[in-house]
């Protein structure tokens, strides 16, 4: 199976690396300063579960892109996601399936409407990971979970034969016949903890310290878990209780990555995680939902940094 990873990121140079380095027919899709990076450094994984240099992964410019490929992933950040779609679509033939792995919802409608609803699976990663100065991946803790799947349940042949790949490849890959409802548990635990740690720059463990801390953070998580409920997707009580023990472990140094990016001055995925989760909520702009003031408070970060950008 030809696999093209679109990015190869945190997350996309995670998951595509451990993939190559098990044999798997991998080809990342690049643009100029990473493909340079890997030229020169190679592919580099620091990580606990065991590091790795892949010397000159296999990596496509998007003017080298003329033919279709079995299986995209799709790892670039929200924001990226027309430009990426634009850059890929010469990969997309009559056969190939699309499997994206952004945080959110929202990709879903702007894939289908793109590609058709047919190519799209479902998808979603969980693990803390980032690039370092020279491009190397860090990957923070052991978590290393992909789970996929077909969005109505049904174990196709496509979903047995991405199965066969994903497994035993140095991660904790997973079909499931409800990989869209996944989607939307990690959506209700991400947007609650990328909301709680960006508005108070601070780990779960740092905010469970602070009075009030534990407060903020569950009056985020229920914002979060009734829009997916008002949205037909709510999180089981186990789905719910694992995301509530997780962020509100008093001993958890967790942090989103959007509070990675934020401390490092990069664009954040703000419309994409939080902005779209307060429009499905039913919460208004400025009505003191926690929704809200965690919405508000990441577009003021996005216009100083835009100020300081222009300036
Ligand atoms: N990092 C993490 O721990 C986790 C992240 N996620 C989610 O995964 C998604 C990806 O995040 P992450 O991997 O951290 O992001 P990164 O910014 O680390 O990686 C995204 C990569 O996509 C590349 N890219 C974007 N557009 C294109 C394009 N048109 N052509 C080629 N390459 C492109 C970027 O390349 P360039 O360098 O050229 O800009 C970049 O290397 C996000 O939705 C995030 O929320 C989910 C779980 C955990
Ligand atoms: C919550 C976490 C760490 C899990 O993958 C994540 O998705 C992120 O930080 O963006």
């Amino acid at each position: 199976m030809r696999i093209l990873f679109v990015g190869a990121g945190a997350t996309g140079g995670y998951f595509g690396g451990r993939l190559l380095q098990h044999g798997r027919d991998v080809t990342f899709l690049v643009r100029e300063r990473r493909a340079e990076q890997l030229a020169r450094h190679g592919l580099v994984i620091h990580s606990r579960t065991g590091d790795v240099t892949l010397p000159a992964p296999p990596a496509v410019l998007a003017r080298e892109l003329h033919e279709p490929f079995d299986l995209i992933v799709l790892s670039c950040k929200a924001y990226g996601l027309e430009q990426a779609m634009e850059d890929f679509a010469p990969a997309v033939g009559s056969h190939t399936t699309i499997l994206p792995l952004l945080n959110g919802m929202r990709h879903m409608d702007r894939l289908d409407t793109r590609f058709g609803a047919d190519k799209v699976l479902a998808g979603q990663c969980s693990i803390a990971a980032t690039l370092d100065d020279e491009g190397a991946i860090r990957h923070l803790n052991t978590m290393q979970n992909l789970v996929f799947g077909e969005r109505d349940g049904r174990k196709s042949e496509r979903m047995q034969a991405i199965t066969k790949v994903m497994l035993d490849a140095g991660f904790d890959a997973h079909a499931s016949d409800d990989a869209l409802q996944a989607m939307w548990n990690k959506w209700v635990f991400l947007a609650s903890l990328a909301g709680i740690t960006c508005l108070m720059r601070a780990s779960v463990a740092d905010i469970m310290a602070a009075p009030g801390g534990a407060e903020a953070t569950l009056a985020l998580l229920e914002d979060c878990r009734a829009t997916a409920e008002r949205a037909g997707h709510a999180p089981s009580d186990a789905a719910l209780g694992h995301a509530r023990g997780l962020l509100t472990d008093a001993q958890s140094s967790l942090t989103a990555s959007m509070l990675r990016d934020l401390q490092q001055g990069h664009p954040i995925e703000a419309d994409h995680v939080i902005g779209d989760m307060l429009a499905r909520s039913g919460h208004a702009l400025g009505d003191g939902s926690m929704l809200a003031v965690a919405y508000a408070h990441l577009k003021a970060y996005e216009a100083g940094r835009a100020r300081r950008q222009t300036n």
